[in-house]
């Protein structure tokens, strides 16, 4: 068995126990900077990786002449240099779809605890401040029947308008790369503008990967565009957003509440405004955090790694083209 694979992130026993009849395996559950020197000496001898989040770009591939794969236990693959990938002719492969519900999931609760102020309202009880019936400024805002704006219709954002319009009875808007025709047809969905779609609608949902063009794509000109009335919530990658914008949209009440499962930084920082707003709800990157949804990824990671081992069509191969200038 010459083939090695590193993995780089904590998986179950039955994916190291798939892929050591195929490789030998070399486990960090979590890389520190205490294993960092042991990781680039395994890197140096290694043909796979498999894990998420690390930075795969020009200076990690340096150390890693013999790598022929990665496969990234995400969806979202905006931690890949793929151009530095493509050009050393290192295969990569994602984990989409297996997601999707459990990720939907976690929206559909953001924008319930946003839009019911659930976070705030419990810490209240917790605190003892309920003391007499409610009174009108502890309500929150209907999220049945009304107007949910969805950017990036893509898996997710199809999985979550599915959601809203049959459960919710929602009215669908969506602002996508292309129009999708049976999307519409399927949840009565109205392809707009983003300006649009902004004006229009009470939940702004943003869901497109992170890419150049999408990078900052909201931002204080974009939350102005916005309801004051509205919710904005996003669980792409935080750096979709410029959250120095979104800070000052919400202190100046261009919008009413944000629900946030990513950020600019993450860990988010300590000092954020974003943690001391009572009407911003803040999960830590939790979209597909479920055990089983979990166990599919990076299963389905595996199974990438394998068929390149055995020399088989690789199942979710992210295909790019080489980009020459
Ligand atoms: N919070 C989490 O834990 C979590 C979990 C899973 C995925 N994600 C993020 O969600 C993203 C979407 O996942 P998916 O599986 O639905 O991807 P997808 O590729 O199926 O959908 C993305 C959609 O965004 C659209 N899009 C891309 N660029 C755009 C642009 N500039 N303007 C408008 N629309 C644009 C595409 O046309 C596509 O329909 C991932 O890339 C990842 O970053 C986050
Ligand atoms: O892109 C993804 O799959 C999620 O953000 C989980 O890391």
């Amino acid at each position: 068995m010459s083939e090695k694979i590193i993995v780089y992130r904590k998986v179950d026993e039955q994916v190291l126990n798939y892929l050591r009849e195929y490789a030998e395996v070399v486990y960090f559950e979590k890389l520190t900077p205490e294993n960092m020197d042991e990781f680039y000496s395994e890197l140096e001898t290694t043909t796979v990786l498999l894990g998420s989040l690390l930075k795969i770009d020009e200076s990690l591939l340096n150390k890693a002449p013999n790598l022929k794969m990665v496969a990234n236990s995400s969806v979202g693959y905006d931690n890949l240099d793929l151009q530095a990938l493509k050009s050393r002719g290192i295969i990569a492969s994602n984990t989409p779809e297996v997601l999707n519900e459990t990720v939907a999931d976690t929206i559909f609760g953001l924008i319930l605890s946003t839009a019911r102020r659930m976070p705030e309202l419990v810490q209240w009880v917790k605190n003892g401040e309920w003391n007499e019936n409610l009174t009108e400024e502890y309500f929150g805002v209907d999220v049945h029947h009304k107007k949910l704006g969805i950017i990036g219709m893509g898996r997710i954002g199809q999985t979550l308008a599915q959601r809203a319009h049959f459960g919710f009875g929602m009215d669908i808007y969506y602002h996508n790369r292309s129009r999708n025709l049976e999307v519409e047809e399927r949840f009565n969905a109205t392809f707009c503008s983003l300006d649009d779609l902004l004006q229009e609608v009470d939940f702004v949902c943003l869901l497109t990967p992170l890419t150049k063009e999408t990078e900052k794509m909201m931002g204080y000109e974009q939350f102005k565009k916005m309801k004051p009335s509205a919710i904005f919530i996003n669980a792409s990658r935080g750096k979709t957003v410029d959250e120095e914008g979104l800070i000052q949209a919400l202190q100046d009440g261009e919008i009413l509440a944000a629900g946030l499962d990513v950020y600019e930084k993450e860990p988010v920082d300590k000092n954020s405004p974003l943690l001391s707003m009572k009407n911003v709800v803040t999960l830590p990157h939790i979209g597909s955090a479920t055990s089983e949804t979990r166990l599919k990824m990076t299963m389905l990671a595996a199974q990438n790694a394998v068929a390149y081992l055995t020399g088989k069509e690789i199942p979710t191969e992210i295909k790019v083209k080489l980009e020459t200038h």
